[in-house]
């Protein structure tokens, strides 16, 4: 069982014993699930949904009482059983139980968030051909003998999407969090704004995203998304037990603001959209009351569109901003996110202003002397870990790999995967660190395949960093794991980085 579950599943589960013997999908298995939980219906219905293509089989949804199916044995002959129960507390909000045994596979979990990383596992667990859209004939449709108990480490496992310098789509969106949870990453942050483009509708400053968001860099046709289309990518984020954190970038990195607004900038005059790759270079007027209507207007909404609860407030390379004005920026935007009901999170930068208390920090250096977050995570604000030379899926694999960017370095896979988010930052007590996140930064991306060609096989390392125990943490048994993915990705047409520090299958 162990072998097996080890060689296969990503992130790595917590503790994996030997089950009660292999469990096989066959025509007349049905995936039972505990009866009155909505939720719950919502995961079993998506798992049938997933095996229903290539098995080819009806594996129909049948709800069951509490209680009466939560022991393998007494599940109908072939049943994959969901079952929603608190009978191990120590499961947390997001762990699970998965056991097999001949006669069903049993999924349990105190939430429906854990019936649904349970899932994730079953399907890694299944053959990769799992993942087809049309019937594989003849497959056997097996699942290897496993007892896992498997709990998350941080509860902030994110991934960061810019979609300020090359507008995505939200089917775009859509796609890439299905493929965050394979990963069981819970957390997806839209980099909604910048100096290229504003890209959510304010219904009362329209010229933001109309104007604001009508180009990119290298001068395309830009695109923003309606208040309807931001809600669809919540809704669908939220089906996936994903949470949407949105960010609103400032003082700097607001050029397409700046363009949209002449009264935002001090001189009264609007400057051109900007299309190019600089940062650094614009800055919201911190002395004039209107930047702080402007803002209050723009969270108000956001907040609003908004359920989890986490806003986004940037504050990265203000340098065409003075220290002392980057601090009253930061001392005046921070009470109007926290006014929403909302946490504030902001690039670590904001630990040389004052955070609020509750306030969290992304990192986002290569761990220099930090000596501003630890002090500050001494003082209860905490850090999101995204080292820019080890979670950046915008930085280039090598040398001559044709993507992204390498100011951070050239990060292959093994150095986005051989770091441990408690100890990267010297002095930062363990306790400090809410979890991680890969931002991927688009001023080189535009397309699903260029998504998929940094993510892949970058982003299940940094998944795992943020799932799985610090002990299980080994490159050569990861790079095995990693290595049974890649057939997976076929099948779902995501086109990967084919890196030969990986033995593809
Ligand atoms: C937090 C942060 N601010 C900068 C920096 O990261 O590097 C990114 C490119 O790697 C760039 O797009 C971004 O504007």
């Amino acid at each position: 069982a162990a072998a097996t579950v080890g060689s296969r599943v990503v992130p790595v589960p917590a503790a994996v014993r030997a089950g009660g013997g292999t469990f096989r999908i066959t025509r007349g298995t049905a995936v039972e699930v505990t009866r009155g939980s909505a939720d719950a219906g919502r995961v079993a219905g998506y798992a049938a949904a997933l095996l229903r293509p290539s098995t080819g089989y009806p594996l129909p949804v049948v709800p069951v009482p509490a209680g009466t199916r939560s022991g393998a044995a007494a599940a109908a002959p072939g049943a994959i059983v969901l079952a929603l129960g608190d009978t191990d507390r120590g499961l947390g909000d997001e762990g699970y139980r998965l056991r097999t045994t001949p006669r069903a596979v049993t999924i349990s979990a105190r939430t429906a968030a854990g019936l649904f990383h349970g899932v994730q596992t079953l399907r890694q667990l299944l053959p990769a051909r799992v993942e087809s859209r049309t019937a594989v004939p003849g497959a056997a449709w097996t699942v290897p003998d496993a007892d896992i108990r498997d709990v998350p480490r941080y509860a902030y496992r994110g991934a960061m999407l810019d979609v300020a310098r090359h507008f995505l789509t939200v089917a775009q969106v859509e796609r890439y969090i299905d493929e965050l949870a394979l990963y069981k990453v819970n957390t997806l942050h839209l980099h909604l704004t910048d100096d290229q483009g504003w890209r959510i509708a304010i219904g009362s400053r329209p010229r933001l995203a109309l104007y604001g968001g009508s180009t990119g860099v290298g001068g395309g046709p830009g695109g923003s998304y309606t208040q309807d289309d931001y809600r669809r990518i919540v809704r669908y984020a939220a089906s996936r037990f994903l949470t949407v954190v949105p960010e609103i970038d400032g003082p700097s990195h607001t050029n397409a603001a700046l363009a949209s607004y002449p009264e935002l900038n001090c001189d009264g005059t609007a400057p051109p959209l900007y299309t190019g790759t600089k940062v650094g270079f614009s800055s919201l007027c911190v002395p004039k009351a209107e930047t702080y209507a402007f803002l209050d207007a723009v969270i108000r909404e956001v907040a609003a569109l908004t359920p989890g609860p986490y806003l986004h407030i940037g504050g990265d390379e203000a340098h065409s901003t003075s220290a002392a004005d980057y601090v009253t920026y930061m001392d005046k935007v921070q009470p109007i996110v926290t006014a929403q009901g909302k946490t504030v999170i902001g690039w670590h930068q904001l630990d040389s202003a004052h955070p609020v208390p509750g306030a969290l920090v992304q990192y986002w250096g290569t761990a220099g002397n930090e000596t501003a977050v630890v002090d500050a995570a001494k003082h209860g604000t905490r850090v999101i870990m995204s080292p820019a030379n080890r979670a950046y899926l915008d930085m280039q694999y090598t040398s001559t790999t044709p993507l992204g960017q390498h100011w951070a370095g050239y990060v292959d896979v093994r150095t986005s995967y051989d770091w441990d988010p408690a100890t990267f930052i010297a002095g930062l007590p363990a306790g400090a660190v809410a979890g991680v996140e890969a931002p991927l930064w688009t001023e080189t991306i535009r397309t699903d395949a260029d998504v998929d060609y940094m993510a892949f096989p970058r982003l299940p390392g940094i998944a795992e960093l943020g799932w799985s125990p610090a002990a299980a943490h080994d490159w050569n048994a990861y790079r095995v794991r990693l290595a049974a993915q890649g057939p997976r990705w076929q099948e779902l047409g995501i086109g990967f980085y084919r890196s030969p520090e990986v033995d593809w299958a």
